[in-house]
């Protein structure tokens, strides 16, 4: 790491890190102690060289701590994590066992440490106290991970053959081997209904609604652990309906048309343009809280209905109301509407018959879609649909409290599919802390977060060789009003910087699509670029307020962030092979941001939730990922501190 060639003159006390002269003269000196006849291999290499080699000479200076790498490949616990037992939490037998504290009692005050009045027993002490996760047991969680350790083959399931051969071709890109992860062989019986078919009760045609709450820690695979069984229910039912109607064809056969022997050469009239009976009639409907997820979830959805067959439409405030509109009332019917609550309840508003044929209904990001914002919507939706559906999956990376409360009032019965590592952030992401209190930051968390950028980007760089490897990295801010400004200021710092939050007009699809490995889909109608007449056929769709796309039709778009007036004059320096997107939670929730290997948190995130959220877009699918958060005054350190903690230890969040 080259920190002696600091982008800004600001940084300057960086330079005073590296000491070339010792490593020279500490060569020297071993060199001298080498034997000149035979070279024999140090069985000690791994404690160093011993204190008499480098005496007289000046000490290393420790690794600085203050910077996104000061934690990264530790081999030894840091002291703060020492003191902290990584034993298996005390069963319910051994707790009864073990002596009680009485609350008052000076054994239990003794057990506190810390100014704080932290308890140093408890590594999670202040995650505890903001109470924004539900617990789950331990014993639960391994009990789970016994029953799925068995189903390692997606061809243990009852899928339609069309249907696992889809998987690996269209779903995953032509991935070899692959094999289901753990919400999938937990999801995909339970939606099948294989368990039922074990007890001899057989798939359900009909009857009682089913209810599923699937939780998965981020980027475990959640869309096709919902989206597989959904699809196979689809297919199913389309042949049951199929093999119905020919048995009612043989039963009661057509009479025969009588020839007319007058007309001979007559041609018969076209037949009217007959829709399809599932126009504007979906069965099944996918609720996201972003038009940016149903990109992403309709692009799958889309890849699989190539071999598959079915029909799928996406709706989103992307969207015109004339695409909207056209793919809605397609007169070739529709299978799957994946759309978000908002732009389906104005839908319905003006024709509430949309969701009268809906059999299985997903609430993706339930989290987000059942929070107070959201919950009135979402839950409208869910039971307009209830006469009709079969089965209700709601999924999501986080059981909140709330969500915990709403699932116990609502659906008391509902069967709760929770996979061993929920609330854990992915093992193999690594996460350092940068106090932007301490020099050279002094308080500029600006400065900090570009240098940070700045370090990581010429890492890549010097890994690739100069070549041209881009290094992605997403910076999360707490205030969407911040994004704007903040890419203005990495912009001066010469680093290639977007914004991208709820206000963003700007080629929004293009600059995610970097950072998904997406391509924007070239049928979609992007908003920033209203016609007259596009605009006027929004309102044709429904009344005045198709309410996500009309507003945002008229908004004019803004100038470019990129060279707006108010920009600072560009650096001398730049950085290259280094993307950056500020954004705000609006990207935190299911966007699969697979090319992305650093995540930088500019604020300390509100809660463990959204900790989870947001450094869940790296490490996805067990891939590597680094975050790096900036902590200043006024920020929770202890928080940050037990999440670090809990991290290096593979535990939940709680
Ligand atoms: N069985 C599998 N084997 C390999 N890769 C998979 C498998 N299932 C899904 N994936 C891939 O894993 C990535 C993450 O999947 P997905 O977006 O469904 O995660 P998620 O659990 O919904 O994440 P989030 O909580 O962030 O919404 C995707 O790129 C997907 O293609």
């Amino acid at each position: 790491m080259l920190r002696s060639l600091c982008p800004f003159c600001e940084a300057r006390a960086f330079a005073k890190v590296l000491n070339p002269s010792w490593q020279h003269s500490r060569t020297a000196a071993t060199l001298q102690k080498r034997k000149p006849s035979r070279m024999t291999l140090s069985p000690n290499v791994r404690r160093g060289p011993p204190p008499a080699a480098i005496q007289g000479e000046p000490k290393p200076k420790p690794k600085s701590r203050n910077s996104p790498f000061g934690g990264m490949n530790m081999t030894t616990i840091p002291r703060e994590l020492e003191n902290v037992s990584i034993r298996k939490p005390a069963s319910r037998t051994e707790r009864r066992r073990a002596p009680r504290f009485a609350k008052n009692s000076t054994t239990s005050q003794s057990r506190r440490g810390g100014k704080d009045g932290r308890d140093r027993q408890d590594p999670m002490h202040a995650l505890k106290m903001q109470r924004a996760l539900t617990n789950i047991s331990y014993e639960k969680r391994s009990r789970v991970k016994q029953t799925i350790m068995e189903r390692d083959s997606f061809d243990e399931f009852d899928l339609l053959p069309i249907v696992k051969e889809s998987i690996a071709s269209q779903a995953l890109g032509g991935m070899v081997g692959v094999s289901p992860t753990p919400i999938q062989r937990l999801a995909l019986p339970a939606l099948l209904g294989m368990e039922d078919k074990k007890k001899g009760r057989g798939r359900k045609q009909g009857g009682e609604m089913q209810q599923f709450l699937l939780a998965a820690e981020t980027g475990s695979g959640k869309t096709l652990a919902y989206l597989l069984p959904v699809i196979d229910a689809i297919k199913r039912s389309e042949a049951f309906e199929a093999r119905a109607a020919t048995r009612e064809d043989k039963q009661n056969p057509a009479p025969a048309a009588k020839p007319n022997n007058t007309q001979l050469f007559t041609v018969a009239p076209p037949a009217p343009d007959s829709p399809d009976p599932s126009t504007a009639r979906p069965r099944t409907l996918i609720l996201v809280p972003t038009s940016e997820l149903v990109s992403q979830i309709g692009n799958l959805v889309k890849s699989l209905s190539h071999t598959i067959k079915f029909r799928s439409a996406l709706l989103s405030a992307a969207y015109t109301g004339r695409v909207i509109r056209s793919r809605l009332f397609s007169t070739g019917g529709i299978d799957i509407v994946i759309t978000t609550p908002h732009l389906l309840h104005s839908v319905t508003e003006s024709d509430p018959n949309v969701l009268s044929h809906v059999t299985h209904l997903v609430v993706d990001e339930a989290d987000s879609l059942l929070d107070r914002s959201f919950s009135p919507i979402t839950s409208g939706i869910i039971d307009r649909c209830a006469p009709s559906l079969r089965q209700l999956i709601f999924c999501s990376a986080t059981i909140p409290r709330s969500l915990d409360s709403y699932m116990q009032k609502r659906y008391p019965a509902i069967r709760r599919l929770v996979t061993p590592n929920l609330h854990a952030v992915p093992r193999r992401v690594q996460l350092s802390v940068v106090d932007i209190e301490k020099v050279p930051y002094q308080g500029n968390r600006g400065l900090a977060c570009a240098q940070v950028v700045w370090e990581i980007g010429k890492e890549g760089n010097e890994e690739a060789g100069g070549g041209s490897r881009e290094k992605k990295i997403v910076v999360f801010v707490n205030e969407r009003e911040k994004t704007d400004e903040l890419a203005r200021y990495l912009q001066g710092k010469g680093i290639d910087a977007h914004a991208l939050s709820r206000d963003s007009q700007d080629r929004t699809e293009d600059i995610l699509a970097g950072f998904t490995g997406l391509l924007p889909s070239p049928s979609s109608t992007l908003l920033p670029k209203p016609t007259p007449s596009a605009s006027s056929t929004a309102t044709a769709i429904s009344p005045a307020d198709l309410a996500h796309t009309t507003t945002t039709t008229f908004t004019p778009p803004r100038p470019s962030t990129s060279r707006s007036s108010s920009s600072p004059p560009p650096s001398p320096r730049a950085l290259p092979n280094t993307k950056v997107l500020i954004t705000t939670d609006l990207l935190s929730r299911g966007i699969d941001t697979l090319p992305v290997k650093h995540v930088i948190l500019y604020d300390v995130p509100h809660t463990s939730i959204d900790f989870i959220h947001r450094l869940g877009r790296v490490g996805r699918m067990g891939r590597r990922g680094r975050g790096v958060v900036l902590v200043g005054k006024g920020d929770r350190r202890d928080v940050v501190r037990e999440v670090r903690e809990g991290m290096f230890k593979g535990m939940a969040l709680i």
